[in-house]
């Protein structure tokens, strides 16, 4: 693996994958198809990482491995240092509210207006603060939809959608966020300016957030870090930081003087794993 990472203290990190594994098959070990195997990995607090890799390398299955949404058939999950998944344990719903995961669907509820939508998963842990209904408006107001709060999704814009959708995940605060290409259905021009938008977020809010994408450009736009995913099972076969200073504008990304080198390393590895 081409790894142009320094060996991290462990001190700022706040998600390790210690040698995490899923398979799929029966219950005889030889028979199973492993897709994700013997992965570590380490998120710092704060960082952004963006996650390539072909088609069914499993991308995907990392998140909801990290969502808990999927059980891992091997290896550990820990959180600020303590484990809270792994092959033996069951899964932790605690933890799991540690986690806000934007899908590629907006998964918005359609008879709730923007503002409701916003507001559901404080309400689902009750009656939701000054604090909370604060926190909600100032999110609301941060990604553009203030004029829109009393709107059913159906009368939104795609992109619309994907800001209620965002807002309604940071909305309990979650210090990890997880993005499952987010952005992949929207216009060029729509896109860029929702890429802005997170990186005005992220800066404000802190949040460390792993996010999937298939386009160079926005992971290069967005990321601390890319890692590229390939082989089955999956593995992670380049790590790559991103030494663009920041604030970042991703639609001028390209005129960033180490752009290139970034994006022939990550196409030549994405081709050798056969991503078209
Ligand atoms: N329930 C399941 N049973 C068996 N195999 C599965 C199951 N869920 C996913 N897979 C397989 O796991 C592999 C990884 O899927 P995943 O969706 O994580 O890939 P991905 O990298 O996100 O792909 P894409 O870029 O196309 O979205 C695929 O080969 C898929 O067929």
């Amino acid at each position: 693996m081409k790894r142009d990472i320094p060996e991290r203290a462990l001190a700022d990190v706040l998600l390790q994958l210690r040698r995490l594994g899923i398979s799929y098959g029966t219950n005889d070990a030889d028979e199973r198809r492993w897709i994700l195997r013997d992965l570590d990995l380490s998120i710092r607090e704060g960082e952004f990482v963006t996650v390539m890799g072909s088609s069914g390398a499993g991308k995907s299955t990392l998140l909801n491995l990290v969502a808990q949404t999927l059980q891992p058939s091997a290896g550990q999950i820990a959180f600020r240092g303590e484990v809270v998944g792994g092959a033996d344990m069951p899964s932790n719903p605690g933890s799991r509210r540690q986690i806000g995961y934007v899908t590629q669907d907006d998964n918005l509820l359609p008879w709730r207006t923007v503002w409701d939508n916003v507001m559901f998963p404080l309400t689902l842990v009750g009656k939701p603060s000054p604090s909370d209904v604060d926190r909600v408006r100032r999110l609301i107001d941060q990604v553009g939809l203030s004029q829109w709060t009393k709107h059913y999704p159906h009368q939104l814009s795609g992109g619309m959608r994907k800001r209620a959708s965002l807002a309604r995940t940071l909305a309990y605060n979650p210090p990890v966020v997880l993005m499952d290409e987010p952005f992949g259905a929207l216009d060029a021009e729509t896109r860029a300016q929702l890429q802005s938008d997170l990186l005005e977020l992220w800066a404000s809010e802190r949040k460390t957030i792993l996010f999937v994408t298939h386009d160079i450009n926005e992971a290069i736009a967005l990321g601390d870090r890319i890692i590229v995913l390939s082989g089955s099972p999956g593995r992670v076969v380049l790590e790559r930081r991103i030494d663009i200073d920041r604030p970042r504008d991703p639609e001028l990304i390209f005129k960033a003087p180490t752009f290139a080198g970034h994006y022939d390393a990550i196409r030549e590895c994405l081709r050798s794993a056969g991503h078209p």
